[in-house]
């Protein structure tokens, strides 16, 4: 190779030579990108021929080293920086909660105080005060109660005074119904929470409890307001959804709800349905999860999605009834949809914790992980791929900081532990029971014999990354939808959501997940072998 050749770009793809160029115009070089810098640099050198250079071509390359590692250090400190800053934030971010859960305590215990100076009566009430006044009421007694039995439905996640001034028509509703989620003990109905209780004594370390059982959900006053969702374009999904809204309101006394699109088909089928209530604009779907007691279905899995998507917070028990062709998260049958509702609205019911991941794209023009773009919440997954790229995807992955993996391939997916039977299956990814918690990281047609796919705990945050020398962008997609561009230089952070989806069981978790596998997968379906034949002796 001649001198001449060294300094042309010919041993690099195009998009190197234009990812250096860019580089050294803006001067802010990313850790990643002075990764692949180094990497670069250390590729000319293997790829030059020491035999027969000149002294200057020797010097060039011993200037190319120095480069090459000054590049290694300013990497390196940029990520410990980075590092550093992020377990800050991490640290003003658990503070400030903890800061505001103490002032609203502190709010609610003054207003109850007051109140009951007052004389107030405990009963289910109309107004939105007293609303407001029951359930702080409650939070103080669950406040005090939930250390030792569990998950009450009356935890306020935000500050509902200031809520309820901006609030519209939804606040005027009528109020939320009480419940309380308990734990099963030995198959029974228990009424303790159990944590993993981790012992130190004498230098043993045992465990005792574990959490992750069955959960049960008993009404402490009665549900008075249902959501319908419904899959649309659909005959018998809007036949059964007339039958549903008559039978609720007519025989169980409930107000209903319902998508603007579905009260207008409910009025071209009778004026009589004015009763069926809705929202005017979007704004007020983030206010729904505070007067909805239960959430309906009608639908296939997507309809299940449809209707986690809309909650950005907490969401209201589920109630999924199958009118899809699969349905892993729908196990009630229409056919019966009277008797399942009667014994949902009575309770108690089992129910499925499905957790959510929560991401956020970070763009590489931000000036901290922080800065970020509205989130998205998954109750199945966020699939990173190639889109219509017909390049391979090039993707840089991080758990809390640590470097996993260069994705090469088509992509991957981050999916929970309810995604597990859906892309993340196409994809080889395993099958799990949907009250585990943990994170699949799923890759999509890798180009490598040897990538298997993984199981992170839920504690974690997942960062992928598009490095600047990758040569296409990638694409992130939620739940299989929303697709958003992740061009060199930009990010997606995933964690686990702090707000599930419940779902109502058939019977419980368990054999609902099993039922749908063996159902909708028809998994290790084998005919027995037969008994006569070659035995061992
Ligand atoms: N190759 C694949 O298997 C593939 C490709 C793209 C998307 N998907 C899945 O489709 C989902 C979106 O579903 P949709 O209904 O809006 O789109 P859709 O109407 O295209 O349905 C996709 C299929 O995935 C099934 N599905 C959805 N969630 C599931 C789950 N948790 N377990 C088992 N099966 C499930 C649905 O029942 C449906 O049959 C995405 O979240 C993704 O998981 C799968
Ligand atoms: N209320 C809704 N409004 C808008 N879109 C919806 C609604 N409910 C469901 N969808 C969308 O309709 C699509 C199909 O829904 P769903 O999966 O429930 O039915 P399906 O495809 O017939 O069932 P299966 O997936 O079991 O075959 C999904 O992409 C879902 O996001």
């Amino acid at each position: 190779m001649s001198p001449s050749k060294l300094d042309s770009t010919a041993s690099f793809g195009p998009e190197e030579a234009s990812v250096s160029c860019s580089r050294s115009e803006n001067g802010s070089a990313d850790s990643l990108s002075l990764f692949h810098s180094e990497k670069a640099v250390e590729e000319l050198l293997q790829q030059t021929p020491v035999a027969g250079m000149d002294e200057h071509l020797m010097e060039f390359s011993e200037a190319l080293r120095t480069v090459a590692k000054a590049l290694r250090r300013a990497a390196e400190g940029k990520a410990s920086a980075q590092a550093e800053a992020a377990e800050w934030k991490r640290r003003y971010e658990l503070e400030r909660t903890r800061n505001i859960q103490m002032e609203r305590k502190a709010r609610m215990a003054e207003r109850l105080s007051a109140e009951k100076k007052g004389g107030i009566d405990c009963g289910r009430v109309k107004n939105s005060d007293s609303q407001s006044m029951l359930q702080n009421e409650s939070n103080e007694h669950s406040e005090k109660i939930c250390m030792k039995n569990g998950i009450w439905s009356h935890e306020v996640l935000y500050d509902r005074e200031s809520d309820s001034n901006s609030n519209t028509d939804l606040n005027k509703m009528t109020n939320k119904a009480s419940f309380k989620l308990s734990w099963w003990c030995n198959g029974e109905n228990g009424d303790q929470h159990k944590h993993d209780i981790v012992s130190f004594e004498k230098g043993d370390i045992t465990t005792a409890e574990r959490s992750s059982k069955q959960i049960s959900l008993k009404w402490e006053s009665d549900p008075q307001t249902v959501l319908i969702l419904t899959k649309p374009n659909s005959v018998s999904v809007q036949i059964l959804c007339i039958q549903m809204v008559r039978w609720l309101k007519e025989k169980k006394k409930l107000n209903v709800y319902v998508e603007p699109r579905v009260r207008t088909e409910l009025l071209a089928e009778s004026s009589n349905f004015n009763y069926v209530q809705t929202w005017k604009d979007d704004s007020e779907i983030t206010h729904l999860h505070m007067n909805i007691d239960l959430v309906i279905t009608l639908g296939g899995d997507g309809t299940v999605l449809w209707a986690a998507s809309m909650f950005k917070g907490p969401v209201p028990p589920i109630v999924p009834f199958s009118l899809g062709s699969l349905g892993f998260m729908t196990p009630f049958h229409s056919e019966h949809f009277k008797e399942c509702l009667d014994s949902v609205l009575r309770g108690p019911i089992s129910i499925t914790l499905r957790h959510r991941l929560l991401c956020r794209v970070v763009r590489d023009a931000a000036k901290n992980e922080y800065e970020t773009e509205e989130p998205f919440l998954v109750l199945n997954e966020v699939t990173i791929d190639r889109g219509i790229s017909s390049y391979l995807t090039n993707l840089e992955c991080y758990c809390d900081n640590s470097f996993v993996t260069c994705v090469q391939g088509d992509g991957l997916i981050l999916s929970t532990t309810s995604g597990s039977t859906a892309y993340s299956l196409a994809a080889g990814g395993s099958m799990v029971h949907p009250q585990v918690p943990g994170i699949l990281f799923t890759p999509i047609c890798p180009h490598s014999l040897s990538f298997r796919p993984l199981i992170l705990p839920e504690h974690v945050t997942v960062r992928i990354a598009v490095p600047f020398n990758s040569r296409s962008p990638a694409w992130a997609s939620f739940d299989g939808k929303d697709r958003k561009l992740l061009a060199a230089g930009d990010a997606l952070l995933c964690s686990m959501a702090p707000w599930p989806v419940p779902t109502a069981c058939q019977v419980d978790s368990t054999n609902d997940f099993l039922r749908s596998i063996h159902d909708g997968l028809h998994w290790n379906l084998r005919k027995t072998q037969s008994f006569d034949g070659p035995r061992e002796i």
